[in-house]
This record gives C-alpha cells, sequence and structure tokens, in this order.
C-alpha cells in the first residue's frame, strides 16, 4: 500500500472555502484518503505545498488536443473560413504518427497548467488513449464523424467507427480512459444518419458530445431545412436523450436553454475560441440559472491559442459579465465550480472536488509571486490572477504527473521537438 501525502498548503474544500490540511491520497486506489489538519497524516511519499494552494486538478471539457501541431497556422477567421480554408486541408495530411505527437505535446501544456482530465474530439483516438494512459491523466475521447462531402458508404462507415472506438476504448488506462459517441456538429452530419445511428449510441449508453449552436450562421440553415432551432432538432433526433453535452452552446434562446435543462444536457462552454472566432457570447449565467451544468473547455490550440484553463476561467468570467450585461454574473466562485466539479460531471469522473473517497486529481499552486499579493482571496485569485506557470505540482489518480515544475510523465524536450518537427513536415505536405 503506498500512500502520497500532499503537505504544508492550504486546500481548497468544495464549498469553495480555503483551510490549512494535509492531503493524504492512496496510490493503490488513486483517491482521496483523508483531508485533515495539519501533521495528523503520514504517508510514504511527500508532496511539499508549502506556501501553496491545493486545488481538484481542472478539467478541460471540450478539446481537440493534437491540433497543438496547427497552432498559430491561421488566426483572424470566422469559423467556416478558418475550418475550410486553412484547418481542414492540413488536417487532410494528418498521420497517426503526428497526431500522437500533438497529443502529447497537448497533454504536457496541460499537465504543466494543472489539467488532470480532458473531453476530447478527434481522430486515430487510439494514439490519444495511449498518449493519456502514459500521460496519467483522465480522458473521454472519441472519434468524431463527419457526413458532408462524403458518399453513403463513407458517412455511414464514419459513424459505425464512433460506436466502434467508443466501445473499444472505454475503460483503456486502467479505467482513466471513458468515451463517447461523436457526431461533428448538427450541419455537418445529415439527419438520416442521425436518425440511423443515434438509437444506436443510446442502446449502448453511450455518452454523446458533439458541437452545437457554435454560430449565427449555422443556426439559419437549420431552422430553415428542419423548420426548428438547433437544440429542437437535436431533441427530435434522440441526442438529448442520452448522457449528452454540447460544445459551444453559443446561440441558444430561451426555448433551447428550458430543453437543454430539462432534457440534462450539459454545455462545455469555450470562451476564448468564441471571442478569436467572433462566434459570440455564450448565455452562460442564464444556462446556469436555468440548471443547465456548464463546464470550461479550451477547444483546440488553433482557435484559442493555448490549453490554458486559467486563462479559460478569466475569459469565461470577462466574457459571462459583458454577455450578461451585469458585473455580478460569472463570478469567481462560478467559473472555478465550472472547470472543477461540473466539468468532471460532464465527463463522468468522480474528480474535481478535494474530499475523502474523491479520485486524487489534484495541482498544487505556488503563491508565492508577485501577481498573487497580497492574497485577499484565494477564489478570486484562481478566476482572474493565477496564470499556468504558478502550478508546482499536478497529480492524477494518485501519481504525481508534475514535480517541482518537472513534468515526470514525458521527456518533455523530446515532446515538443518532435511536434515541432512534424508540424513543420505537415504543413510542407499540405502545401505541395
Ligand atoms: C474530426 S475532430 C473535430 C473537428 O472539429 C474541428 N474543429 C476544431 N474546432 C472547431 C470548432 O470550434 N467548431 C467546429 N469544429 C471545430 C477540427 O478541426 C476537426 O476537424
Ligand atoms: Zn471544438
Amino acid at each position: 500500500m503506498s500512500e502520497l501525502l500532499v503537505t504544508g498548503g492550504q486546500v481548497l474544500r468544495p464549498d469553495l472555502t480555503v483551510e490549512r490540511a494535509d492531503v493524504l491520497v492512496s496510490q493503490d486506489s488513486g483517491d482521496i484518503v483523508a483531508v485533515d489538519e495539519p501533521g495528523t497524516l503520514d504517508g510514504d511519499d511527500e508532496l511539499d505545498a508549502e506556501n501553496g494552494l491545493v486545488i481538484p486538478g481542472l478539467v478541460n471539457a471540450h478539446t481537440h488536443v493534437a491540433m497543438t501541431l496547427l497552432r498559430g497556422l491561421a488566426d483572424d477567421k470566422p469559423l467556416d473560413a478558418w475550418l475550410q480554408e486553412d484547418i481542414w486541408p492540413v488536417e487532410a495530411e494528418l498521420t497517426a504518427e503526428d497526431i500522437r505527437a500533438g497529443a502529447e505535446l497537448g497533454l504536457v501544456e496541460m499537465i504543466r497548467s494543472g489539467t488532470t482530465a480532458l473531453s476530447d474530439m478527434y481522430f486515430e483516438v487510439e494514439e490519444i488513449a495511449e498518449a493519456v494512459d502514459q500521460a496519467g491523466m483522465r480522458a473521454a475521447l472519441g472519434f468524431t464523424a463527419v457526413t458532408v462531402g462524403k458518399d453513403d458508404e463513407g458517412a455511414r462507415a464514419d459513424l459505425q467507427e464512433s460506436l466502434d472506438v467508443a466501445r473499444k476504448l472505454d475503460g483503456r488506462a486502467d479505467g482513466r480512459v471513458r468515451t463517447t459517441f461523436q457526431p461533428h456538429s448538427l450541419t455537418t452530419v445529415g439527419e438520416e444518419y442521425l436518425r440511423e445511428f443515434v438509437p444506436k449510441a443510446l442502446d449502448e449508453d453511450l455518452s454523446i458530445h458533439l458541437h452545437a449552436n457554435e454560430t449565427a450562421d449555422e443556426v439559419a440553415p437549420i431552422v430553415d431545412e428542419h423548420g426548428m432551432r438547433p437544440l429542437a432538432y437535436a431533441d427530435d433526433v434522440g441526442l438529448l436523450d442520452g448522457d449528452t453535452y454540447v460544445a459551444h452552446g453559443v446561440h441558444v434562446d430561451d426555448s433551447e436553454i428550458d430543453l437543454l435543462a430539462e432534457t440534462d444536457t450539459g454545455v462545455a462552454h469555450c470562451p476564448a475560441s468564441n471571442m478569436k472566432l467572433a462566434s459570440g457570447m455564450a448565455p452562460v449565467q442564464d444556462l446556469l440559472d436555468a440548471g443547465v451544468t456548464v463546464g470550461i473547455g479550451t477547444d483546440g490550440a488553433a482557435s484559442n491559442n493555448d490549453l490554458d484553463m486559467f486563462d479559460e476561467m478569466r475569459d469565461a468570467a470577462m466574457l459571462g459579465k459583458l454577455a450578461a450585461d451585469d458585473a455580478s454574473a460569472v463570478d469567481a466562485g462560478t467559473v472555478v465550480e465550472m472547470a472543477t466539479a461540473n466539468g468532471a460531471d460532464l465527463l463522468g469522473f468522480d474528480s474535481g472536488r478535494i474530499e475523502a473517497g474523491a479520485n486524487a486529481d489534484l495541482a498544487v499552486i505556488d503563491l508565492d509571486a508577485p501577481h498573487l499579493t497580497p492574497a485577499h482571496d484565494l477564489v478570486s485569485h484562481l478566476a482572474y490572477a493565477v496564470h499556468g506557470s504558478d502550478v508546482r505540482h499536478t497529480v492524477c489518480d494518485g501519481e504525481v504527473l508534475m514535480r517541482d515544475r518537472t513534468v515526470e510523465v514525458f521527456d518533455e524536450v523530446a515532446v515538443r521537438d518532435r511536434a515541432a518537427e512534424r508540424a513543420a513536415a505537415l504543413v510542407e505536405r499540405a502545401e505541395s
């Protein structure tokens, strides 16, 4: 039996109070054993949290982790033009090795900035699952099906692959990988295919993750073609009958907010991507007031351009206020809950809170910094002042992924070099 003691720090509790405490975690079960007064617990190994704040590992509720290879490739365009002119032509040249290299780079970036769980949409998911296994992180993964531009055989093969991959990879990495069925969006997967394959996913009790209501441009065609709002259409084809969360949810009207709440459908809010692609402002406070579970995602690094969930919390708070025209909307405590417990709920993990019995997924923030001084309110600091680079240690499933800012699960320099080489060769191939 091996136990790790995170000692000497202040601890963020599930009710968002902060207290001086030690946290004992089991490296066998991967769970938190106890949170108790300093000096009262003993472990086989220790992690020094002196002058630190121990928080739940952050949960990135929507990303495309391998898109780190496309970071900075194409900026300053709206979604449709960005995808069609820049991203999809390069993605067409991606190999399994590229995706592995991009995923490893993204996971290193996440570990360095205190993220321990992610929900990912992409292809070559076997490679991503292996990278997650090596990273020691937790993930909800899936193969994303797109049917536009494909013949019937190709379209059906894509959706079948999404089901097959979900079935095959569920439980990988000693149970740290869960899977989701993934139609890319309501405009990129045809109705006949949704009507055929969504019931199959529901029969198999698969969670569902899709992009929805991201831009105004994708709402009108759905209303024209189906005579209803996008989320009413999603409900009509059964997408909201399961354990479902939608990425973005920007252009949702009141009836759709009610529908999300009634069907217990979650939203992965992606504030930076929504701002950068000028997609719009999600009505986050209205969603929360209606009882919708809202997590936070970075989206891919090509539309962000980083995977730092502290940046994302700050963006969520700022944009939430603008959207609501109310400075009290989407407050600091709310964004911290969104990035931890809410995200864990969406992904189906027992993490996102520091209490006995929860998954031992933690990050320790170094508070010894000018931009974190004074410390009137540490929840305020988490939302508005901490940067990913302030993370000193990262722990997932009881294992130390980063100790004293050294990533222990990857050779970080080799990961960076490989990703840079692969990204350069990828772009060369796409341009030739
Ligand atoms: C086949 S995996 C996912 C697919 O989605 C593309 N993508 C990246 N960001 C977004 C976004 O904000 N909205 C819609 N689609 C997005 C990505 O490039 C992949 O092709
Ligand atoms: Zn996305």
